[in-house]
């Protein structure tokens, strides 16, 4: 079952075209991870795909209600504790339990931190969290490990691993291989964008996220 699929899009920013020629097929259990030099145009295409902003051209075909977008802000309220925030989301979102979110993340012990005593990573840590609640198929994640140490990457990474198991897919904007040798490489360059090839285990890859 498709959950996104795009068909020669093109997006901009600040009036300038940024990548075309865009299109893929997201399924069940897909992920899909974007590549390219700063400034390319990773970040818009996944605002764009997220409805925060106009394409220029082409299709974009998603389920009502599937999408889930977490940018490089955290979207936290500062004066809320960790578990105050995941039940607000959780409330718009339709009610999910929190508790999944707070051991996905290892918020546990954070739960009752207001959100802007906490560190850098467990803010990140938070606003990934915040993905659970939503209950949305369709992650769009836009450099989700920055601030995070090499134990949280893991631990995203497995979050993101039970996701896509449980029919879940994500578009994924990262510079790190997140063990997810399944996942489609979409390198993006000036005004074009290309399939190359599926994501690989480096060497000693294992002992970070097996
Ligand atoms: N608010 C803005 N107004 C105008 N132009 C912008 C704005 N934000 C980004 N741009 C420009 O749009 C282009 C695409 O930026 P974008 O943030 O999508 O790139 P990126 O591939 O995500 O980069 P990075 O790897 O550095 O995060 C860049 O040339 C950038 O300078």
């Amino acid at each position: 079952m498709s959950l996104l699929a795009v068909r020669d899009l093109a997006v901009a920013r600040g009036g300038l075209r940024a990548v075309e020629g865009v299109s893929f097929n997201l399924e069940a259990g897909g992920a899909l991870v974007l590549r390219g030099p700063n400034g390319v145009g990773k970040t818009t295409l996944l605002r764009t795909l997220a409805g925060l902003q106009p394409l220029v051209a082409g299709v974009i075909e998603a389920a009502p209600d599937a999408i889930a977008y977490a940018g490089h802000s955290d979207g936290l309220k500062p004066a809320l504790t960790a578990a105050e925030n995941l039940r607000f989301w959780s409330e718009i979102f339709g009610g999910h339990d929190i508790a999944g979110a707070l051991e996905a993340m290892n918020l546990r012990d954070l739960a009752e931190r207001p959100a802007h005593a906490l560190s850098a990573g467990q803010k990140r840590r938070l606003g990934l969290a915040r993905l659970m609640v939503t209950g949305r198929p369709v992650w769009l994640l836009d450099e989700p490990t920055v601030s995070l140490d090499r134990d949280s990457v893991a631990l995203f990474a497995g979050m993101l691993r039970a996701h896509l198991g449980r029919g879940g897919a994500a578009v994924i904007a990262t510079h790190i291989e997140l063990g997810l040798p399944e996942a489609e490489i979409l390198e993006l360059g000036p005004y074009r964008a290309t399939r190359t090839r599926r994501e690989s285990r480096p060497a000693g890859f294992n002992e970070v996220f097996g």
